[in-house]
C-alpha cells in the first residue's frame, strides 16, 4: 500500500488531481493508477492528473495525464492550476516559470485565485473550408457553430476525434460560437474522451481564430460551461501568434489522503 496526499483544484471546471511530487514520493504512479484516480465513481474523480515535479532550471516542472492515465500534451487549465498549487506551496513570488511538455510558461498569479498562463506561439493555422486546426501546445479542431448550446458536443465531437484523420494520434475538438464581445467555446477532449467544462487549450486556439485580419493586440472574452476566461494574443501575421496568454481562476477544492 502507498500513501498519497492529493489536492483537488478546478478552473473554469476543468478539473484535477495535483501531487507534490518534488522529492519523487510518487513516481511509482502508474498510468492505470491514474486512470482508477481519475474515475467519477470508483476514485477521486478529475479531468486529468498532474505532478508538480522538481526542475534545474525553473520553478517547478509540470507533468500532466489525461483521464485515461496517459501522459497528456499541454494542459491550460491545469497549467493554471498548478502554477496557483506553487504558489499555495510558497513558490515564486506571485511570478513563476516552469517547464511542461511543450516548453517554457511563464505564470504571474492576480489577487486570490486569478492565474495569467503564457502559452507558447502558435506559428500555423489550417484552415479548412468548415474548420480550423491548430496547436496551442495541444492539437484543436475549431469548428463555428450557430448555435453552441444545442450542438450534440459529445457525438459530433467524437465523430471528428475518430474520424480517418484525427483516429490514431487524436484530437480535442472546440465548437465556437460568437457571444456577446467574444466566444462561448464548448470541447470535446481527447483523453477525457468525453465533453468538459471547460479546456485552456482549446480556448485559446478558438480566441485565436476568432482574430480578424488585422495584426495588433487581441483581448477575446471567452464563456465555457464553467465559467469565463479570457485570451490575450498579438497576431504577428498571416497565420502566426505571439504572446498569447491564458486568464482565468483556478481554485482549490479540497484535499484528502488514501491508500492505494
Ligand atoms: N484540458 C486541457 C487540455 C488537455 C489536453 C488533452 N485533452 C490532450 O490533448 O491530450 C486544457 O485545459 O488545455
Amino acid at each position: 500500500m502507498n500513501n498519497i496526499h492529493f489536492y483537488k483544484y478546478q478552473g473554469t471546471g476543468n478539473d484535477f488531481i495535483i501531487m507534490d511530487n518534488r522529492e519523487g514520493q510518487y513516481d511509482w504512479l502508474t498510468d492505470e493508477q491514474v486512470n482508477e484516480l481519475c474515475d467519477r465513481r470508483f476514485g477521486i474523480g478529475a479531468d486529468g492528473l498532474m505532478l508538480l515535479n522538481k526542475s534545474e532550471d525553473y520553478d517547478f516542472a509540470m507533468k500532466y495525464y489525461n483521464a485515461d492515465g496517459r501522459e497528456g500534451s499541454m494542459c491550460g487549465n491545469g497549467g493554471r492550476c498548478l502554477a496557483a498549487f506553487a504558489h499555495k506551496l510558497n513558490i515564486g513570488n506571485g511570478q513563476l516559470s516552469f517547464i511542461a511538455v511543450d516548453g517554457p510558461h511563464e505564470a504571474t498569479l492576480d489577487g486570490h485565485n486569478w492565474v495569467n498562463l503564457k502559452m507558447q506561439d502558435v506559428d500555423f493555422v489550417e484552415e479548412g473550408p468548415l474548420y480550423y486546426y491548430l496547436n496551442t501546445g495541444s492539437p484543436h479542431f475549431v469548428k463555428f457553430v450557430e448555435d453552441v448550446q444545442a450542438t450534440e458536443v459529445f457525438e459530433e465531437g467524437r465523430k471528428i476525434r475518430y474520424n480517418e484523420r484525427f483516429a490514431a494520434e487524436g484530437t480535442n475538438v472546440n465548437f465556437v460560437q460568437p457571444f456577446e464581445n467574444g466566444i462561448f467555446v464548448r470541447t470535446y477532449e481527447r483523453g477525457v474522451e468525453d465533453e468538459t467544462y471547460s479546456c485552456g487549450t482549446g480556448v485559446t486556439a478558438a480566441a485565436i481564430t476568432f482574430a480578424g485580419k488585422e495584426e495588433k493586440e487581441y483581448v477575446v472574452p471567452v464563456q465555457t460551461l464553467g465559467g469565463q476566461l479570457e485570451v490575450r494574443f498579438t497576431k504577428t501575421g498571416e497565420r502566426t501568434y505571439d504572446n498569447i496568454w491564458l486568464c482565468g481562476p483556478a481554485t482549490l477544492v479540497f484535499e484528502g489522503s488514501l491508500h492505494i
